[in-house]
């Protein structure tokens, strides 16, 4: 389901249905910019997005279900050599190469069975989004835990780390803005079906 239908205010900036991300273009299956996800990952979604707006926060998602052919593609993104629009901005310090090697993109991503999500916080007043150390998809340890940043944006990342797990999400230690709902009701490689309006 569309995501923004159950969750109040909750900002869809869909990166892989446009050209602003490591790729550089829009990824084969994004035929619109939608966060779709399972019903039960967009309540508990929900959950954790009433929770934050009583502090004055909201959540941005920028990836929500991922079709397969859309994983398929960063494959074969990553095989192309002379593929490197986005390597200034999202992997200065990696071989593209490696980007799947060291955890960053996954060759079956969770985000295929429709329960994982790629989001970041926003201050509600403003819209605008909070630091966090490191943008969306920056592939680098200082995405991971444990990096030095900011005090500021320590603090931003382990509240959205809080609110994401007690809504029934799991962290992922590489990517901040990557989460899991833990009791995700599909199993498996996921779904090929694009992302569309029907
Ligand atoms: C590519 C990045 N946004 C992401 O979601 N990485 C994880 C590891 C994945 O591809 O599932
Ligand atoms: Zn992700």
């Amino acid at each position: 389901m569309d995501a923004t239908r159950v969750v109040p205010g909750l900002v869809a900036e869909i990166r892989y249905a446009g050209s602003h991300n490591f790729v550089g273009r829009p990824i084969d299956g994004y035929e619109a910019a939608l966060c779709l996800l399972t019903h039960r990952a967009a309540r508990a979604l929900a959950r954790a997005q009433a929770a934050l707006a009583r502090d004055g926060y909201g959540l941005k998602v920028f990836d929500c279900y991922r079709p397969r052919r859309a994983v398929a593609d960063f494959v074969r993104w990553a095989r192309d050599p002379a593929a490197l629009a986005g390597k200034d901005e999202f992997y200065p310090e990696v071989d593209k190469r490696d980007l799947f090697r060291l955890g960053y993109i996954a060759e079956a991503s969770g985000h295929s069975r429709g329960s994982t999500v790629d989001l970041t916080l926003v201050d509600k007043a403003t819209g605008n989004e909070v630091p966090m150390g490191t943008p969306f998809d920056l592939f680098s340890p200082r995405s991971g835990e444990g990096a030095e940043i900011p005090p500021a944006a320590r603090a931003n990342r382990a509240r959205l780390k809080a609110a994401m797990g007690r809504a029934g999400f799991s962290p992922y230690a590489q990517e901040w803005w990557h989460f899991t709902l833990r009791d995700e009701p599909h199993r498996g490689p996921g779904f090929d079906v694009p992302v569309s309006v029907r």
